[in-house]
């Protein structure tokens, strides 16, 4: 009997989500600028006769457990290229909020890999790892990688950032998701109505500013909040106003920054140190203008084999 195999994987927050215009393939460019932080997900992956998902945690019936999971089609799509069936139980143990803007389902489908790669024995290369993910999801390889990286062409496209120190974070999770694509057609259409077109001749192309890479590089956490930015805010705020509360409470509370997390609807809050980071997430909680709060740190590194 082989042992069961588990791979952990970190939540992301985007400190810039610059969103070009609508490609033909409905895609859009991006300078996607990724943190990880310390909510993780785990995934172990256990043999069996066939594929089957089972999920715990709070999130866990938000979850499809057939084979539109994304670590289900992780696992398919390594099984097929190593000419084996995917036949695992693949448990996940779920931190990360669902439909939350913090690119749970890739950590999954990352974790996924990693975990069926060292219990099949395909021994798989980084970069053959990297191409599953990148056919699976834009956000997959970032899972994979952790750290901070910069995300180009639709986000999969990674550059390695160096991160100068530790940046704390507080995160107030909603009540509910929101659909990612529902969210960049809404970016669209808002750039419609406002008479500048939507499509790549009208947008600029997406770029990374110097001054936000410039404050990651020196973990200078006042200039990393002068510099975050997420095109995909006005969205969704539009598609879910409540959250400007969200974002003025953590803002009241003394956070230095206040962005919603991708494309929402959770609201990641930049706090100075940890002092400063309970204060906020105490008066997030106070306000009645989320569902959870949580207190982390980034960057955290990418999935990993842990024991189980
Ligand atoms: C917005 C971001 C920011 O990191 O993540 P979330 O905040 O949702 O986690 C990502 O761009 C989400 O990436 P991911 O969730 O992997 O998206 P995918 O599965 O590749 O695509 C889902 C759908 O989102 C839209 N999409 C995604 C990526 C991109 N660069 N342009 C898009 O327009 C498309 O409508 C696409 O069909
Ligand atoms: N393993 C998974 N975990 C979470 N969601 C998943 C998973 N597999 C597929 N999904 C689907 O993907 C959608 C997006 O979920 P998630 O990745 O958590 O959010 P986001 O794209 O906002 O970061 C969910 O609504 C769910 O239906």
């Amino acid at each position: 009997m082989t042992r069961p195999v588990t791979a952990r994987v970190p939540a992301k927050v985007n400190v810039q989500l610059a969103v070009g215009g609508l490609r033909p393939d409905g895609f859009h460019d991006l300078a996607n600028v990724f943190l990880a932080v310390g909510l993780h997900d785990e995934v172990t992956a256990t043999p069996a006769d066939t594929l089957r998902i089972t999920v715990e945690g709070a999130d866990a019936g938000q979850v499809p457990l057939d084979h539109t999971n994304l670590a289900a089609r992780a696992a398919v799509a390594l099984a097929e290229r190593h000419g084996t069936a995917p036949a695992v139980h693949l448990h996940i143990a779920k931190d990360i909020p669902v439909a939350g803007g913090m690119a749970g389902g890739s950590a999954d489908a990352a974790g996924a890999l990693l975990a069926c790669d060292a219990l099949w024995g395909t021994k798989a290369t980084r970069e053959e790892l990297l191409d599953i993910c990148a056919d699976l999801g834009s956000d997959i390889p970032f899972s994979l990688v952790g750290g901070a990286a910069l995300g180009r062409g639709r986000g999969e496209l990674l550059t390695p950032l160096e991160t100068g120190g530790t940046f704390h974070w507080v995160f107030a999770v909603a009540d509910g998701g929101l659909s990612t694509p529902a969210v960049y057609r809404e970016c669209d259409r808002l750039r419609e109505a406002s008479g500048a077109g939507a499509g790549v001749a009208d947008v600029p192309d997406p770029e990374p500013s110097p001054a936000l890479l410039d404050a990651l590089r020196t973990g200078d956490a006042t200039a990393l909040a002068a510099a975050v930015s997420n095109d995909l805010q006005p969205a969704a705020l539009s598609l879910r106003p409540a959250l400007a509360a969200t974002l003025r409470a953590g803002a009241d509370a003394g956070a230095l920054a206040s962005l919603v997390s991708g494309s929402g609807p959770t609201c990641a809050f930049l706090a100075k140190d940890t002092e400063a980071a309970q204060a906020v997430a105490g008066a997030l909680a106070a306000s009645g203008t989320c569902r959870t709060v949580r207190i982390t740190s980034g960057p955290a590194p990418g999935a990993r084999l842990v024991d189980a």
